[in-house]
């Protein structure tokens, strides 16, 4: 069988977007949406990819980075089906490997943008990075040392600003990133000109992005080639909805990305598209996925037709999620009801352990406002969302240590713990104690959660109690049990 880049070519455009990740979801989003509106749009733009951590490259230019994303799904009630050769990343360089490479990018005078996906981890303020750093470690340090290479060698031109896109799923994205730039610019003594350059001829917009992606599809890999007839190890695989909201309406000209396979929005208001998606679909998936692999489960599809799991969502999501949401509850309920029905998308298939990754700083982010409004609405604890707390610390519940991350147990199984490594140090050795004490340290972790929410009435014993009862009768039963009591 061919490879991929012995059928197609890459596309030559200039390069006018620098994006800080490799990762599946920028692959299957970001770039797939510059590929489409190069061919719908004439936008003429192709993107260079920079690997933002140090270790492992994957094999971009064997392919002559090229790709496919193959989307697969539902779409306005009909069953959708797509192969694109994404054919606009003109170059992939590794900010440390290829660090000079890197670095002469900000002598082009194509560019304009900056896109950034570098997970919830990587908008940081870290002071003990430094300027002379090749290149230092925090994502927004290596920005600043980036565009100040920029401003130094256009001598401040306005027109060779940049507009930084960053899609992180943190809250106030691109504020977020300025004000770390800002703190970069102070530590580093970089001066007023080149803080009044970054205020007037860039902008940082906060962005809020959804689409589904999986990734590789291992399984079903060698069908794929069949089908494509060519070998890709790049190979991607998501659904067909997308939406990038972007907080910057000026912006909409020079960077023109709807299209008839893309949406995206720009507005004024990102929040209300946020709060909406963070809450519904994230906080549906991070309240549900922990349980329900304890459960039995494997796949975010398996869950939508479990009838016991599906009690949950149902009710945790029109219960005690939608009513929280500040939009007309029709709207956030139609919201629910089009995420159901992604979720039960037959031919992406979503494994609850890569949604599981990072869940400490994903139920505080994700779960923690819906919990906290939906308490305040109805002066009661909600039902599922306590429950989910709980099932997060049955879900990281174990003593034993595997290579960066803990060993869990299902049964005869086991299964990997991804997270910050001191949170996973800290609940390994609270899981040696009795239960009671493992629920209250966990609760008591200020930093796991941004408050202490041992002080949040009776919180601590209904979390105990369902953890005691996962323990005593296994989740699926405890859920079965809960989805009964009102
Ligand atoms: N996959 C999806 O469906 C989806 C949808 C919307 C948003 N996202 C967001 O995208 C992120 C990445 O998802 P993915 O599916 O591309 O995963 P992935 O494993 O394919 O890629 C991870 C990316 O993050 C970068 N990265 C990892 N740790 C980093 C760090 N400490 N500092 C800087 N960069 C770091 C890597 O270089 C890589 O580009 C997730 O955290 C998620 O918030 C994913
Ligand atoms: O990608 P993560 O790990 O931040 O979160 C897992 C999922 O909730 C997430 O990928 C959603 O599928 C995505 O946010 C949909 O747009």
């Amino acid at each position: 069988m061919k490879e991929i880049q012995e059928i197609y070519s890459p596309e030559s455009h200039p390069v006018r977007i620098m994006q800080f990740g490799e990762g599946n979801f920028l692959r299957a989003f970001v770039d797939y949406a510059v590929d489409v509106a190069n061919e719908e749009n004439g936008l003429d733009a192709s993107v260079a990819i920079v690997i933002p951590i140090a270790g492992e490259r994957p094999q971009f230019a064997a392919q002559k980075n090229l790709y496919t994303v193959c989307l697969r799904g539902q779409q306005e009630g009909a069953p959708y089906k797509e192969n694109r050769v994404v054919k606009c990343v003109d170059r992939v360089l590794s900010a440390y490997a290829d660090y000079d490479a890197y670095m002469q990018l900000a002598e082009l005078a194509s560019l304009r943008f900056v896109v950034s996906n570098t997970t919830e981890a990587g908008i940081v303020y870290d002071p003990a990075c430094a300027l002379a750093d090749k290149p230092p470690k925090a994502f927004p340090a290596k920005l600043t040392q980036f565009l100040y290479a920029r401003f130094r060698h256009f001598a401040g031109a306005a027109d060779k600003g940049l507009h930084m896109l960053p899609v992180e799923l943190i809250e106030n994205n691109g504020q977020e990133l300025k004000r770390c730039v800002l703190a970069y610019v102070k530590l580093w003594n970089l001066g007023a000109d080149f803080a009044a350059w970054l205020d007037t001829a860039c902008s940082f917009a906060d962005t809020l992005v959804d689409r589904i992606v999986v990734g590789y599809p291992r399984a079903e890999a060698a069908a794929y080639e069949e089908e494509l007839g060519y070998r890709d190890a790049l190979l991607n695989q998501a659904e067909p909805f997308s939406l990038w909201v972007i907080g910057n309406p000026a912006l909409e000209k020079e960077l023109p990305l709807a299209s008839s396979k893309f949406h995206a929005i720009f507005t004024d208001d990102v929040v209300k598209y946020k709060e909406r998606k963070v809450r519904i679909l994230n906080g549906a998936h991070t309240s549900m996925v922990l349980g329900a692999y304890l459960a039995g489960l494997d796949y975010v599809g398996d869950c939508m037709k479990d009838p016991i799991v599906r009690t949950q969502l149902d009710q945790s999501v029109y219960g005690e999620i939608v009513p929280t949401v500040h939009l007309p509850e029709a709207e956030s309920r139609a919201f629910a009801a089009a995420v159901f029905e992604r979720f039960e998308n037959p031919f992406v298939h979503h494994a609850l352990l890569s949604i599981s990754l990072n869940s400490i700083s994903k139920w505080r982010a994700r779960v923690l406002p819906s919990f906290r409004d939906s308490r305040k609405h109805t002066g009661r604890l909600p039902k599922w969302l306590t429950y989910s707390l709980a099932a997060l610390l049955a879900f990281y519940h174990t003593t034993d240590r595997g290579e960066n991350c803990l060993i869990g147990h299902r049964g005869t199984e086991t299964y990997e713990i991804h997270d910050d490594a001191d949170k996973l140090e800290r609940l390994a050795a609270w899981a040696a104690l009795p239960a009671k004490d493992y629920v209250h340290n966990a609760l008591a972790a200020e930093d796991f959660w941004g408050e202490d929410l041992t002080e949040i009435d009776g919180l601590e014993a209904k979390v105990l109690e369902h953890f005691e009862r996962i323990a005593a009768v296994g989740a699926k039963a405890h859920i079965e049990e809960l989805g009964k009591v009102s």
